[in-house]
């Protein structure tokens, strides 16, 4: 029997849709894994309710048969689905590494990760990379179809979830086709300032750098107040907010003697409008963990 942790992820960080994505300190999914004849799955926690324990529509369940390796996985959910805090991708992590390991495979955190986004196509029909890396990579990573760069980065976070659900699956589908060249400039200049930011450390660069006006604006629509409550973390100190992931999180950076003001008024500008949320005080962490 083996125990993983895998860590919460948010993905895109406004100006990288698709590439970016961060580790997060908390919260996380526990995963206990033992070798069995075929592969069963035991769901508690936050969410569990609503996530399939069979083994063809569950993430950890395609990612035990991309590596052969049967077990009986038992999950305890501490990031919920549809949360835009890769509660999918928190699974399919822990049971990557897990696996890996407890038959000995030999692969590389880095060679983990298509195997582990095989969960994801399971969920949101496409093979995303952008949750399932910083989860098991951990830090600050960048996706692409040459693999994945990662920094170490430990900059302050805020992130806010109200009790609304938004699928990945919805969410994609109000991304535009197409942008301006303008735009096109604007975020080159956006995810290279965020880059530089998560290289220094520098929170302010980093909220600089997730502005973005190609993919936010359509998806904001989906998440009833989200323009209050960014106003509102911006007011109270944040250097930078955006959706996390495919939402309805909605995530700020900051200088940490900021983090507890800007909680509290996030949550006030939901429950504004009537939303009840919970605030996870956070930052950029390390990956998936076995115990
Ligand atoms: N192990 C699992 N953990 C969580 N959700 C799972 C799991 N396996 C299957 N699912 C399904 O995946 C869907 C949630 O995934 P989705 O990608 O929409 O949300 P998310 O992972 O929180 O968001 P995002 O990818 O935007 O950060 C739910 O329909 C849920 O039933
Ligand atoms: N990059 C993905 C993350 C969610 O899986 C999206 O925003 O749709």
């Amino acid at each position: 029997m083996l125990t993983v942790r895998a860590p919460a992820t948010s993905a895109n960080l406004g100006s990288g849709f698709d590439v970016f994505g961060v580790a997060l300190e908390r919260p996380a999914d526990v995963v206990r894994l033992s070798k069995a004849d075929r592969t069963t799955i035991d769901v508690t926690g936050a969410g569990s309710q609503f996530i399939p324990e069979d083994p063809e529509k569950n993430t950890v369940g395609a990612v035990a048969e991309a590596l052969d390796a049967p077990a009986h996985i038992e999950i305890d959910k501490g990031v919920r689905p549809a949360s835009g805090l890769g509660s999918s991708a928190a699974s399919a992590a822990a049971a990557a590494v897990g696996l890996n390991e407890l038959y000995d495979r030999g692969h590389s955190r880095e060679e983990l990760v298509p195997i582990a986004a095989k969960g994801e196509a399971v969920v949101s029909g496409d093979a995303h990379d952008d949750n399932v890396a910083p989860s098991i990579m951990g830090g600050f990573t960048i996706a692409t179809e040459a693999g994945v760069r990662q920094v170490d980065a430990s900059i302050p976070l805020v992130a806010c979830l109200p009790d609304i659900v938004v699928s990945t699956r919805d969410a994609r589908r109000v991304v535009p086709e197409t942008a301006r060249v303008e735009q096109l400039v604007e975020t080159v200049g956006n995810a290279a300032t965020l880059t530089t930011g998560m290289h220094r450390d520098d929170p302010e660069l980093v909220g600089e750098g997730m502005h973005d006006t190609v993919v936010t604006p359509s998806r904001a629509k989906l998440i009833d107040g989200y323009e209050e409550v960014r106003e509102a973390a911006l007011s109270a100190g944040a250097t930078g907010v955006t959706i996390s992931g495919a939402g309805p999180t909605v995530i700020a950076a900051c200088e940490e003697d900021r983090q507890r003001a800007i909680a509290s008024t996030m949550l006030d500008a939901f429950a504004d409008r009537g939303i009840d949320a919970r605030v996870y005080q956070t930052r950029i962490g390390r990956g998936a963990q076995i115990f």
